[in-house]
This record gives structure tokens, C-alpha cells and sequence, in this order.
């Protein structure tokens, strides 16, 4: 079966939209295009696919709103285009997915909320939710509060993390070039489209390392980055040319467009692997019998009734260690509680946590994505 089939049966996907494609050359938003892509979007929603949309252009667009000619060399200024340049990105977003009776949500992230814990889970479950409501979220970079060392700098990476953190089947990166040339299409006419490779493919290097357009920021080489990214969680990457009519169907529906670069293993296994061999354990839940065979059947998130007892200090999003009642490590996941709360849910059905703690933040004390057998 040809790996484009992958994308037929996605159920979960990234769309990162670039500003070389978002921008009439540097001329504010290209809003008819936009008005088409969401058409396109929508249609892909309507078949039963969950999009998370990756939008570039805040820059770019706050560049043309401020009379900006040049892009401009101070973080600070760059700053500013950004916080002017997003409010006509998002409204021209929302605008267009209201003609379908869709609502959109704006979700800025830095790379310090990808890399705290905490903060992880909680966009994680953000994301999550809209999507269950049947939102579009619609991602950027937060590039008023990051300074140089904490950019992204890049939506393609932005666009990976975000397929890793709602563990999507696929990231799309809809860019001005067809796909991936053997080398840089802009400076050699006999370049040639890579169809299909896998994302650690080194050769891969080699025929990105031509740089970026006006616009953009990383070219093809942070989309390669992006793609390795992905593949971390299981996902593959398509690098289309988003002005070719109907590219999102005709990719859905497995057409030989774009560069496809796929993942070494499965999605599940590969996040497994991360949970198993990333994170140490802060802590220890005691599992009832009941807990223990649910849990070792596979497929089942662990509740706080099935938990006995509680030990050590850990946060929310921590790793902690599930043994059964003779002290046998069962499985190990991300809790979704803290130590303290954990104690105090331990043994109680999922409807009293509300009343334990005047809160509810999730049903499970481990959410079955983020739990290994072991
Ligand atoms: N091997 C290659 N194949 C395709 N494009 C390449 C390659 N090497 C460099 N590029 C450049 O990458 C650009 C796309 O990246 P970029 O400008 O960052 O766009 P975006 O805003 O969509 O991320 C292309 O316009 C092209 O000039
Ligand atoms: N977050 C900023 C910069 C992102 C950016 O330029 O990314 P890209 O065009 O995808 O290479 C913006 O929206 O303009």
C-alpha cells in the first residue's frame, strides 16, 4: 500500500501555513487565498479530520499595516510588526471560518510553554478541548514576550511541536514551492521534487541547505527539522505548494503531490519510547487489583478509585511509577495531579473530584496517551 494512503486515513492533522504564501508579496494579507484555504479546510473538517492551523504572517502583515518596506534587524521592532501584523492575521482567520459557521480560537505559544511541564499539559488540554468543541485553533508564536534565545524563529518548528503535542497523525507545511527540490528550485532550473523519504534520511540536508525567500524565515533545512521533529511522536510531514488549486483534498486523497517524509515507527510506539526512556520518576501510586488488570489489559487510562496510595512530591506532569499491591512496577505515565491532590482523589469515582477539590482538571489520574505497561 502506497504511504500516501496515510494521509486518507489521518484523523488528526497540522496545517502550517507559511508567510511567503500568506502575503501578496509583501502587500498585507492575500485574503482571496486565505478565503480558499478555509474553504479547503473546511472541507477537510467536514470529512471527520481534526486541524489545528499553524498560521504564520504576523510579521509580514504588521510590516505592510506600519508602511514597512524592509524587514526590520531589531527584535523589538520585529516585536511590534508582530502585535499589529496579528490582529489582521486572526480576524481575516475568524472572518472566513464564520462563513461556515465555524468559530476559531487564537493560541500563542512560546518554546518555554512547550518545555515546562506543566505548561505543556495545559496547552495540550487547550488544544485539546477546542478541538472537541470543534474549533479551529489557530497557533502562532506569542513574539511579544520571546527574545532570541527562546524564538522558535520559525513556524515549521512551531508547526512540529504542536503535531507532537496534540500527537496528530500529520503535519502539512504549505509553502511557495511545489515540495522539497533536490536543491534550491529559486537558483537551479533542473531541480527535481523529492516524492518520498524518510525524515532521518542525512541526505536530506544537502538539498535544503539553499536558505530561505523574502520572507520566510528557515527555508527548506527548518523544514526538514520539522519533519524529524514530527516524526518523534509517530507523525508524517507533506511540504506542498499551498497555491496549487485544491492541494489540501488532492493530498488527502493520496495524489503524488509535495515531498512526503515519514516517521521510522508508529505513532504510539514512538511516544512510548519517550515516555519510557525521557523522564525519571518523582513519585508512587499503590493500584488495586481492579486498576492493575484494567491497566495491563492495555487501552485504559487509570482513575483515582483504582488508586490505593499515594508517595513522594510530584507535580502535575510528572512521571510517577504505578506498582501494584506487592510493590511490582506495573506501568508509568504523566500524572495529571499533584502529589497532594492525588492523596486526596486516591480511591474516590471520577464525579467526587470536583467536590474533593473545588476543581476538576481531568477524569483520569493518567490519561491512557501518556501511560506504558511495563
Ligand atoms: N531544496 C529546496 N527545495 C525547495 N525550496 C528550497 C530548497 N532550498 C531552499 N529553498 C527555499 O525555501 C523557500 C521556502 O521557505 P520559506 O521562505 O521559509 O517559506 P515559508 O514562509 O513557507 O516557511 C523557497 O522559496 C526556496 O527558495
Ligand atoms: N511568528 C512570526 C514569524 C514566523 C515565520 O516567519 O515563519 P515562516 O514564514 O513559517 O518561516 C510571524 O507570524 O510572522
Amino acid at each position: 500500500m502506497s504511504e500516501r494512503r496515510r494521509m486518507e486515513r489521518a484523523r488528526r492533522l497540522v496545517v502550517k501555513i507559511g508567510s511567503a504564501l500568506l502575503t501578496n508579496d509583501g502587500k498585507g494579507l492575500d485574503i482571496p487565498v486565505l478565503a480558499d484555504w478555509v474553504d479547503q479546510l473546511v472541507a477537510l473538517i467536514e470529512s471527520g479530520v481534526e486541524v489545528v492551523l499553524v498560521s504564520s504572517g504576523s510579521v509580514a502583515e504588521g510590516m505592510s499595516r506600519l508602511g514597512w518596506s524592509d524587514r526590520p534587524q531589531h527584535l523589538h521592532e520585529l516585536q511590534a510588526a508582530a502585535a499589529v501584523g496579528q490582529m489582521g492575521l486572526v480576524q481575516t482567520w475568524e472572518a472566513q471560518f464564520k462563513r461556515h459557521g465555524l468559530h476559531s480560537a487564537q493560541v500563542l505559544l512560546t518554546h518555554d510553554d512547550l518545555s515546562d511541564r506543566k505548561r505543556y499539559l495545559n496547552a495540550r488540554s487547550t488544544l485539546r478541548t477546542l478541538l472537541d468543541l470543534g474549533v479551529v485553533p489557530i497557533v502562532n508564536e506569542n513574539d511579544t514576550v520571546v527574545t532570541d534565545e527562546i524564538r522558535f524563529g520559525d513556524n515549521d518548528t512551531l508547526g512540529a511541536l504542536v503535531a507532537n503535542l496534540v500527537e496528530a497523525d500529520g503535519l502539512v507545511i504549505l509553502t511557495d514551492q511545489d515540495g522539497l527540490f533536490d536543491r534550491d528550485p529559486r537558483k537551479h532550473a533542473d531541480a527535481r521534487l523529492v516524492d518520498e523519504r524518510l525524515a532521518s534520511d542525512p541526505e536530506l540536508d544537502v538539498m535544503a541547505a539553499g536558505g530561505a525567500g523574502m520572507l520566510g524565515r528557515g527555508g527548506m533545512q527548518t523544514k526538514v527539522r520539522a519533519a524529524r521533529l514530527a516524526a518523534r511522536s509517530g507523525a508524517f510531514t507533506v511540504i506542498v505548494g499551498g497555491r496549487l488549486p485544491q492541494v489540501v483534498a488532492r493530498v488527502r486523497q493520496g495524489e503524488l503531490l509535495g515531498t512526503l517524509l515519514l516517521p521510522e515507527q508508529g505513532r504510539l510506539a514512538a511516544r512510548k519510547q519517550w515516555l519510557a526512556s525521557h523522564l525519571k520518576t518523582r513519585g508512587q501510586l499503590v493500584l488495586d487489583a481492579g486498576a492493575v488488570r484494567v491497566l495491563c489489559q492495555g487501552g485504559r487510562s487509570l482513575l483515582p478509585v483504582g488508586v490505593r496510595s499515594v508517595s513522594g512530591q510530584f507535580r502535575r506532569g510528572e512521571m510517577v511509577s504505578c506498582v501494584d499491591e506487592s510493590g511490582r512496577e506495573v506501568a508509568r505515565g504523566l500524572v495529571n495531579y499533584d502529589a497532594d491532590e492525588a492523596r486526596a482523589i486516591a480511591g474516590r469515582s471520577s464525579d467526587r473530584i470536583t467536590e474533593v477539590l473545588g476543581y476538576v482538571s481531568d477524569e483520569e489520574v493518567i490519561h491512557r496517551d501518556n501511560l506504558v505497561i511495563v
